[in-house]
């Protein structure tokens, strides 16, 4: 569905993607995740032939990103951050519109009410629907043409928690659909995502499935609140390596409760006092972490090891 090879877009001196390949397969949900300003929404933007690379190739949805964008921008929906519902638009009124420039029976748009949970909305404005609501209009949006790819920029960004399962709940049913989905929430890419690209600094730095890219890191992750003997973690065998941010600190290890035992040993021999312990298996943040040696959580913590 998508075949992208060296894609790079500069803005003057900013490099804000710096030579991305990207395959999709049909049917697959492809998420590219990293923090804000990795070059998530510019890769996107050029996926939809809104911004030229400034180099590169793609077919998008069997056509020629740079030679056919028209034929390209028709086989896509694009569901930009922002979305682009009109607030003082009705929400059935906003899908038939949408219906009506695609040239597709208007009855799309009570359809894609019913798929997305928007029966009863029919007649409100947009102004007044749920940030949730808003979301999910916007995504039906871009489906009203039943487009082969659907390409959604940061899905769920502000959304709460109850809003952002059921929007996920919505994606997940779409039957069959191509996604390609920026996020910088691991727990988005974690639960909708069959493959995450894991970008930063404008390229790709970890591929796989949200399960192959957990199982690279090896082991587990133990949090420590500790007084000291950093020194002493970092040198201990079982450890492979060690963040520190105040008085708590991460690390990764070959087995986890083993390690454990004998960590706690090791600092309660040399009088340093433990105050709280964590075991738990490597998240994608910790795989962020792994090849970033930063947090996309906890943005600033440094990683040593
Ligand atoms: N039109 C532009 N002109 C100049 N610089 C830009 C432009 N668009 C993006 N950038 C820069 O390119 C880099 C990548 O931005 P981009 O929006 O692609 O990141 P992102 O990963 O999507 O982050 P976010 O989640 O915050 O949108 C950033 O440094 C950004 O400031």
């Amino acid at each position: 569905m998508i075949f992208a090879r060296g894609l790079r877009k500069s803005f003057g001196d900013v490099d804000a993607v710096r030579g991305v390949d990207l395959d999709v397969a049909p049917g697959e949900v492809v998420g590219l995740l990293g923090p804000n300003g990795a070059g998530k929404t510019t890769t996107l933007r050029m996926l939809t032939t809104l911004l030229r690379p400034t180099s590169g190739t793609a077919v998008v949805a069997g056509a020629d990103l740079l030679a056919e964008p028209a034929l390209v921008r028709s086989r896509i929906g694009y569901v930009a951050q922002s979305g682009g519902t009109e607030p003082r638009c009705r929400v059935l009124e906003e899908l038939e519109f949408q219906a009506d420039l695609y040239r597709v029976p208007r009855s799309r748009g009570a359809e894609l009410c019913e798929v997305f949970g928007l029966s009863g909305l029919e007649r409100r404005t947009v102004a007044t629907l749920s940030g949730g609501q808003r979301r999910k209009l916007d995504i039906a949006l871009g489906l009203v043409h039943s487009p082969a790819l659907l390409l959604l920029d940061e899905p769920s960004l502000g959304l709460d928690p109850a809003s952002r399962d059921d929007l996920w709940a919505h994606l997940r049913a779409l039957p069959g659909t191509t996604v390609v989905l920026t996020t910088h929430y691991l727990d988005e890419a974690d639960a909708l995502c069959d493959r995450v690209l894991v970008v930063d600094h404008g390229a790709v730095v970890a591929s796989g499935t949200p399960a192959s890219l957990k199982r690279q890191l090896r082991g587990d992750v133990i949090t420590l609140e500790v007084s000291g003997g950093v020194s002493l973690l970092e040198s201990h065998p079982l450890v492979h390596s060690v963040a520190v941010s105040g008085s708590s600190v991460r690390l990764t290890v070959a087995d986890g409760s083993r390690a454990l035992v004998s960590l706690l040993r090791v600092l309660d021999d040399a009088g340093f006092e433990v105050s709280s312990v964590e075991l738990h298996q490597p998240t994608l943040d910790d795989v962020f972490r792994a090849v970033t040696g930063r947090s996309l959580e906890l943005p600033g913590r440094v990683v040593v090891g």
